[in-house]
């Protein structure tokens, strides 16, 4: 797999506090990629370091073939759209994309402006005057027009109402589309990301829990339902990601290559929610043994 990302031991220290801490994790070429997990499971501060916007207290992150703030080459492979997409409040739209044209060596004033005046913004306005919705299609503007290599969006919608999140998903596939842009993007929105990204990354306490294709995530993780059972007994090949019992009954949630053929089970798909959340509520020593076997890769 080539790999745009690619964090080793990656580590980020605030005072003795560990932000991050041992984090492996690879994010392959030319997909849209939804970074989800807990709250603090370190995926703002994972994408601060990929954009250079924090340095490593340990490891290694290499982005697109480089450190992240190598220098003017590299900083420009790479667009960014921090949490809560922020702006300069006294500029105006067009001041912001006269900064963009002088900071960005390969900057598509032509695609910025044509953004601009489909989105329906005045040029003139104070970026301090737009909405919320309005804001965050501005910073989309700036990490598109200067022609990124990867773009990096940090839960770019989580302030937006469910239209203004959708346009902004979709201007973003456009985008996408457009320019084969690899993408990053965090969310708690699952469904967001199930709509919009083909390949997810579960992050939990810094550890990739399981990242894949998210069509072969749901073709291999099933609901198993049937008589009471011990999940040791399963067959080899069949990893348990979660189970719960009643007297009776035994519902698992696994991960399996091969058919389920035991007649006792009821088999069930599930939905990316399902499985996402399967992954964020494992105890908390599976967390920290996981390995990238759980890595689902065709
Ligand atoms: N500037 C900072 N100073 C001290 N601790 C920080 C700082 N930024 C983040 N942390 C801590 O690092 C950990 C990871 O935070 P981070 O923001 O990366 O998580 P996250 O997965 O993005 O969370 P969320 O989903 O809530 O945005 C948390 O425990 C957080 O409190």
């Amino acid at each position: 797999m080539s790999a745009v990302l690619r964090a080793q031991a990656l580590g980020r220290k605030y005072k003795q506090r560990w932000a991050l801490q041992n984090c492996d994790l690879d994010v392959p070429t030319g997909r849209v990629v939804g970074l989800v997990g807990p709250n603090g499971a370190g995926k703002s501060t994972l994408l601060n370091l990929a954009s250079g916007m924090l340095t490593p207290t340990a490891g290694t992150i290499e982005v697109c073939g480089g450190g992240p703030s190598a220098g003017p080459a590299q900083l420009a492979k790479v667009g960014f759209v921090a949490q809560d997409t922020p702006t300069y409040a006294g500029l105006s739209v067009a001041d912001h994309l006269g900064l963009g044209a002088r900071l960005n060596p390969g900057w598509d004033d032509a695609l910025a402006r044509d953004r601009i005046r489909r989105l329906g913004l005045d040029p003139a306005q104070k970026a301090g005057k737009l909405s919320g919705g309005q804001r965050a299609q501005l910073a989309l503007t700036l990490g598109i027009a200067k022609r990124p290599e990867l773009l990096i969006l940090d839960e770019p919608v989580a302030a937006l109402d469910p239209l203004a999140r959708r346009e902004f998903m979709r201007d973003l596939m456009e985008a996408v589309a457009d320019q084969q842009l690899s993408v990053v993007l965090s969310s708690h929105l699952v469904s967001d990301v199930e709509r919009s990204c083909d390949y997810v990354i579960v992050l939990v306490d810094s550890r990739v829990q399981v990242a894949g294709d998210i069509d072969d995530l749901r073709a291999t993780h099933h609901r198993l339902t049937g008589p009471r059972r011990d999940p040791a007994t399963l067959p080899a090949g069949q990893y348990v990601i979660s189970a719960s019992h009643t007297d009776r009954q035994t519902t698992l949630l696994v991960r399996t290559d091969t058919p389920v053929h035991d007649p006792s089970w009821t088999v069930t798909p599930l939905s990316l929610e399902d499985i996402v959340l399967a992954y964020m509520t494992r105890p908390a020593d599976a967390v920290r043994d996981s390995r990238p076997v759980l890595e689902v890769l065709r």
